[in-house]
């Protein structure tokens, strides 16, 4: 099956990505994917809550989510919209940062509310406080599609293994990690999260990326680092998009999902102990 990955650099503007991210979509069809993939928060990515209460939607009436939806019907692909900042129906005042599985007929198949806030003091000039503007989703969620049955997550969740362990245990074959990853951590620690999670797991990883420069506001500017990544169940890099933005298409095997797990077993094994005190 042939898959797609979007790498955008979204900014404060949804409608401005929209476009951006539609004309790369179209470029997937051409390319004969049947399943397209696009970054974290592909709507927005701004400098401020301010600003996201001012250009974001509650899902029903978000103009991204009916664009792309349509593109799939039309198209007859299914589209995995990496996430979509969109105003929480918990919480007033704050938003959900939320992954959509769209089928060839245009119908949402799945929702995933990122679980993890990414909640970080990576240097004395760096930090993210997510969990400020964005409430937690808590539930995992599994979607079986007519290719494959595929783990829904977000970005900063690739830290957290357990999440996986529990989808692919409960039958993930494609783990979706959807991303805006800093560049200083995305330089350390990009490629080697999403090898180990594929390799633990036996399952083809997709990793559609943010890239580049979003904003500047105040002299201060938010990076994000790329690398859009195909995993292979074995662990491989099949693909490394880089920086720019644009479209990589790719054949993946689920075949290859069996063979993996079938040379090493230790998805299936016990892991029963104690401990420790
Ligand atoms: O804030 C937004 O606009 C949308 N959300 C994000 O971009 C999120 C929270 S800031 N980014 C990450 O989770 C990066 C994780 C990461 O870089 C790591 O784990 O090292």
């Amino acid at each position: 099956m042939k898959v797609a990955l979007v790498q955008l650099t979204s900014t404060p503007d949804p409608h401005a990505n929209l476009l951006a991210c539609e004309a790369f979509v179209i470029e997937a069809v051409e390319c004969g994917a049947k399943f397209i993939l696009t970054p974290e928060v592909s709507n927005c990515i701004a400098a401020s809550k301010a600003t996201l209460l001012d250009v974001l939607h509650f899902e029903q009436n978000d103009p991204f989510l009916a664009r792309m939806k349509t593109l799939a019907e039309t198209h007859e692909v299914s589209i995995l919209i990496g996430s979509l900042g969109v105003k929480s129906e918990a919480v007033e005042g704050k938003f959900a940062n939320r992954s959509f599985l769209i089928d060839r007929m245009g119908k949402v198949v799945a929702k995933y509310d990122k679980i993890h806030m990414f909640d970080v003091d990576i240097s004395e000039t760096e930090s993210y406080r997510e969990s400020a503007t964005y409430e937690r989703g808590t539930k995992a969620v599994l979607a079986k599609t007519d290719f494959g049955i595929v783990g829904l997550s977000v970005c900063y969740d690739v830290r957290f293994p357990h999440l996986y362990r529990a989808l692919a245990q409960a039958g993930a074959e494609i783990l979706t990690v959807p991303a805006a990853f800093a560049q200083t951590t995305g330089q350390a620690h990009w490629h080697a999260l999403l090898r180990a999670r594929a390799i633990e797991n036996g399952a083809y990883i997709l990793a559609p990326a943010q890239t580049g420069l979003h904003y500047t506001k105040d002299g201060k500017e938010r990076r994000t680092y790329g690398h859009s990544l195909v995993v292979s169940p074995w662990g491989e890099v099949l693909v490394d998009a880089g920086v720019e933005p644009g479209v990589t298409c790719f054949d993946i095997d689920l075949g290859e999902v069996s063979k993996a797990r079938s040379r090493v077993a230790s998805l299936t094994q016990s892991s029963v102990f104690e401990g420790p005190q």
